[in-house]
């Protein structure tokens, strides 16, 4: 299966403390990743180097067969769908949900004087009614709710048609209605053969949805465990990754933790 991301040996440095130490990781074309870790474990700082916003300090990455630092950067974040809240916040208030989408096209947040065509216009509209945003189209991004912006962050995050999604915690911030339709969503997404590759952030093992495949506990900018989900989320890893015992229990293809 075709590589669309491998870090080697990628380490990452700032005003002298390494956020991330040493991170070998491979993603194939058909694999859903979650990735877990406490805060400040360094999981937005991988996914800043995955979407080619920022090189590592060590190491190298390859991202859909370009190693940064050796390629044109600009390019390839066209060719990698990103959701994060940072990306977010620079949406301007008045920008129209389809503009949220659609200036997705040209790599930018807020609507000016670039050209859209009208396939432009019924892609965003699509990914807008797959995440059940339909009757949003001409409003105001900020009088959202959380929940209904956060399905638009991941229409936006497709309107290229990436082969590599990003998802920053999608979930947070979401009621337990607005979480579930959420994990409905990425379930379907993940389960569809023409989606790109997947990895998502999350701090919490219930915001996983089926049909994930891999998984990589970070704790301290270092990798605790990776590799097929089921043998990487298990107790014994996530105490390892947070630092307390922990008690996991899988029903129905998901899990939840607590404190053990
Ligand atoms: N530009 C920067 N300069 C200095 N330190 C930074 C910079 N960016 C991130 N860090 C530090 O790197 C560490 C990892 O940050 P990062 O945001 O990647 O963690 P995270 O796992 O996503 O955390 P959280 O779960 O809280 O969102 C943190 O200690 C943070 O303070």
């Amino acid at each position: 299966m075709t590589e669309v991301l491998r870090l080697d040996h990628v380490g990452l440095r700032r005003d002298g403390n390494a956020i991330l130490s040493d991170i070998t990781w491979t993603v194939h074309a058909n694999e859903r990743w979650v990735i877990l870790g406490p805060n400040g474990a360094g999981k937005t700082s991988l996914l800043t180097i995955a979407s080619a916003r920022m090189h590592p300090s060590d190491g190298s990455a390859t991202i859909l067969g370009e190693e940064l630092g050796h390629t044109d950067t600009q390019d390839l974040r066209t060719r990698v769908g990103l959701s994060s809240a940072a990306l977010a916040d620079r949406i301007p208030d008045d920008e129209t949900v389809r503009d949220v989408v659609m200036t997705a096209a040209h790599g930018i947040t807020g609507r000016w004087r670039e050209d859209y065509e009208q396939i432009d216009e019924d892609r965003a509209d699509a990914l807008l009614a797959a995440f059940g945003m339909s009757g949003f189209a001409e409003r105001e991004f900020w009088t959202l709710s959380e929940g209904e912006r956060k399905r638009v962050q991941i229409g936006r995050a497709l309107m290229t048609d990436p082969e590599l999604l990003l998802l920053d915690e999608p979930a947070a911030g979401l009621d337990l209605g607005g979480r579930e339709e959420l994990l409905a969503a990425l379930t379907e997404l993940a389960g569809d053969h023409r989606s790109p590759a997947m990895v998502m952030v999350t701090h919490h093992v219930e915001e996983i949805p089926q049909g994930f495949t891999h998984a990589m506990l970070l704790r301290e900018g270092e990798v605790v465990a990776q590799g097929p989900v089921r043998d990487t989320i298990t107790a014994s890893h996530l105490t390892q990754t947070y630092g307390m015992p922990v008690e996991l229990h899988a029903f129905g293809g998901r899990w939840t933790a607590r404190r053990g």
